[in-house]
């Protein structure tokens, strides 16, 4: 329960429960003359995975900083539950949290005092057992944070977020340093977090960690989104894939064209594949239309398709694009 002393700050900050949690419009950064984040925008709700994505140094961390109070915007608003962090006032402070990439675990006490600690700084804490059950440390209770791995010493940061039971949590990088077991368990505790109404905005490198939590998600690029929408949405926008060796026959400007498709050949384990990317037509038999005219041009040719794969772009498809700054901005 928040408490506020100013009458005004409880009001602003009153909880919306249709109304996004996290607002941030045409936020911009600068340090110094350089401008980190270049008008970005984006809305998390209750109960919503919101992960920004991005190359290094593309602004994700400033942005999160912003969120967190620690930075005033150089422009732009950034409201949380209505009120503008900087600053943290009373009433975000309290029902937000974070996991921030660098741990400031103290090495020397255990892993139960680290969380006791937490719990007696806490205004309205959860209980310290429940704490260490939620992340899967309670046989580590009496352990040095010294003596944890890296991927625990992760859980612990992720535990000492939820002492304060915040409805909306930043968590940046939450699983560097887990093996795939402890990352499954993370994603299974941010998926409950979610289920109970939790707004999370999450940035990882992980693009499978995003496609396995993210509701929506956003790629940045120098400070700018470059994409930005639901998973499938972004996903559907970038095509599907079909591939096959290409016959030894056949050159490259034999190939038919397709409507609505690009083809590109490539060298793969020193063979040559062509790859055809289908942009057009309804999502859900787009790639049969173009496998079934590729088998009708082979059938006439004489030849088989051999080692044909038929796949949906990935979120690495779209991220190595961006990255290459091919990428012209697209919103689902
Ligand atoms: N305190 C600072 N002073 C000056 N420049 C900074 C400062 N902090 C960050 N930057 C620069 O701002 C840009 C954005 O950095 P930021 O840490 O927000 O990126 P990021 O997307 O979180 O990157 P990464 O994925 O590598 O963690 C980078 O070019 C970085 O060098």
């Amino acid at each position: 329960m928040t408490t506020t002393a100013n009458p005004a700050q409880a009001h602003d900050t009153a909880p919306d429960a249709t109304g996004p949690a996290v607002v941030v419009r045409d936020l911009r950064q600068r340090y110094g003359t350089f401008e980190a984040v270049r008008g970005v925008s984006f809305e998390i709700h209750p109960g919503e995975l919101f992960a920004l994505l991005g190359t290094n140094g593309a602004g994700k961390t400033t942005t999160i900083e912003t969120l967190e109070g620690f930075r005033k915007p150089s422009s732009g608003t950034v409201r949380v539950f209505g009120a503008d962090p900087y600053g943290q006032p009373v009433g975000v402070r309290e029902r937000t949290n974070a996991v921030l990439q660098g741990s400031g675990l103290l090495e020397d006490l255990t892993v139960g005092e680290t969380v006791s600690l937490a719990h007696d700084l806490a205004a309205a804490p959860r209980d310290a057992e429940e704490v260490l059950g939620l992340v899967n440390l309670l046989d580590k209770r009496r352990v040095a944070v010294r003596q944890l791995s890296g991927g625990q010493k992760r859980r612990l940061d992720l535990g000492l977020a939820l002492v304060t039971s915040p409805e909306v949590l930043y968590l940046d990088e939450p699983t560097t340093g887990m093996d795939p077991e402890a990352r499954q368990e993370t994603w299974r505790i941010i998926g409950d977090l979610k289920r109970d109404g939790v707004a999370i905005l999450l940035t990882t490198h992980y693009l499978e960690e995003a496609e396995r939590l993210a509701d929506r998600l956003a790629i940045m690029h120098r400070g700018e989104v470059r994409v930005e929408g639901t998973l499938a949405g972004v996903l559907a926008g970038w095509g599907d894939r079909v591939s096959f060796l290409l016959p030894e026959d056949v050159r490259t400007g034999d190939l038919p064209s397709l409507p609505g498709a690009e083809v590109a050949v490539e060298t793969r384990d020193h063979s040559l594949w062509a790859t055809y990317t289908v942009l057009d037509g309804d999502v859900s038999d787009r790639a049969h239309h173009a496998v079934a005219a590729l088998i009708g041009w082979a059938a006439g040719n004489g030849t088989t398709l051999k080692n044909l794969q038929v796949r949906g772009a990935s979120l690495e498809d779209v991220f190595l694009r961006v990255a290459d700054g091919a990428a012209d901005l697209v919103r689902d």
